[in-house]
């Protein structure tokens, strides 16, 4: 295991600090008072510092959708049936579902892993087929990975963000599909975080207190079963995660690796940037948060990633919607730093003495 995933340990590219130097000075030349352009300033200075350019771009974007079963759907933790999960594998593939509609009018584009649904679908147009089995097992009463199954998902995210690289990848988002998948990712941060389950666990697709007394209480199984001392962030995640998770941490510590921009999305995805920054912890210069997520224990996940989302719309949906959400900030950040003319090009006095 340790052998087919030494990729894991490899470093992070370093950021380039003379480039992101070389940004914030431009900014203070740029016609406007100094700072009033605010995070848009900072993002545009984070990306020329990964991106090791005067000028970054964040296109085209790829998103990678993945989409899987979560064995723990069984203890009753989701307000829906496991079934939606393949209905809404075909709704995003037909281009339905709100990441479908996002990308489309970003012009961003996204590739759809089916990575282990219950019912195997068969051929899906616009569906890449790399099922790791019929869902993870459930966490409340196995570990929802075998070795080999963590293994396949992390190179498969891996796999995914080399070829987006070879394709000319600006930004990396993650999304994810998969009923009963805020369970495990609740009770992964809840492992790493040190954190009860009931400060985390929140309702997901909309469970009432009953649900929600449910939901806990399979984590507090699933946490009793296998956040055993010793274990490590890797054990974690493959005892506790999910192949949606999983393929996810791959992708961004991949990304990391190879120098490509991750823009996280909300609570699932946050928790597999988590488990991402545990093995990896120079993947967080790499990650910029779009979104603060209605998803109660979102806030204290990107507390503990020290993140401050750029947005905070109140969404609760996942599939990587809430990054769609942010990409026009980024745009908008790298076209402003790109184009605005300098106090000297326009000829506007730079001081007011
Ligand atoms: C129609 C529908 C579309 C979705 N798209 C994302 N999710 C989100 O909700 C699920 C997680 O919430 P829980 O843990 O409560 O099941 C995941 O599939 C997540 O992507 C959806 C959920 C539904 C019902
Ligand atoms: O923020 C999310 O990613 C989220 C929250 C609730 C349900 N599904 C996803």
């Amino acid at each position: 295991m340790t052998s087919i995933l030494s990729w894991l340990n490899a470093p992070c590219r370093p950021l380039d600090d003379i480039a992101a130097e070389a940004a914030r000075q431009r900014q203070d030349q740029l016609t406007k008072p100094r700072g009033s352009l605010g995070r848009l300033e900072e993002l545009a200075i984070r990306l020329a510092g990964m991106q090791g350019t005067a000028t970054p771009s964040v296109d085209p974007v790829q998103i990678l959708q993945f989409v899987s079963d979560h064995g723990v759907a069984a203890e009753g933790v989701s307000a829906f049936p496991q079934a939606v999960t393949l209905q809404m594998l075909h709704n995003i593939a037909r281009g339905g579902a709100a990441i479908s509609v996002m990308a489309d009018a970003l012009g961003a584009r996204m590739e759809i892993f089916d990575l282990g649904i219950a019912t195997d679908p068969g051929p899906v147009a616009g569906v890449r087929a790399a099922r790791l089995g019929p869902g993870t097992g459930n966490i409340a009463r196995e570990p929802a990975m075998t070795a080999s199954q963590l293994a396949g998902a992390l190179n498969l995210g891996r796999a995914a963000v080399e070829q987006a690289l070879d394709q000319g990848a600006g930004l990396l988002i993650c999304g994810e599909m998969g009923i009963a998948n805020t369970t495990p990712a609740t009770a992964l941060a809840c492992a790493l975080l040190g954190i009860a389950p009931g400060t985390l666990v929140g309702p997901g697709t909309g469970l009432d207190p009953a649900g929600i007394a449910r939901k806990t209480q399979a984590i507090e199984k699933a946490l009793a079963l296998h956040a055993t001392s010793g274990c490590t962030p890797l054990d974690l995640l493959g005892r506790l995660g999910g192949f949606d998770i999983a393929a996810t941490v791959g992708a961004f510590i991949t990304a990391a690796q190879r120098g490509l921009p991750i823009l996280v999305d909300g609570f699932i995805i946050t928790a597999a940037a988590l488990a991402a920054v545990r093995l990896q912890p120079a993947t967080r210069g790499w990650m910029l948060f779009s979104h603060g997520s209605a998803e109660p224990g979102h806030r204290l996940m990107m507390q503990a990633l020290d993140a401050d989302p750029l947005l905070d719309l109140g969404l609760r949906l996942g599939e990587g919607s809430g990054a769609a959400a942010a990409v026009p900030l980024l745009r908008l950040a790298c076209a402003v730093h790109a184009k605005m003319a300098t106090f000297a090009e326009a000829g506007v006095s730079a001081s007011g003495d």
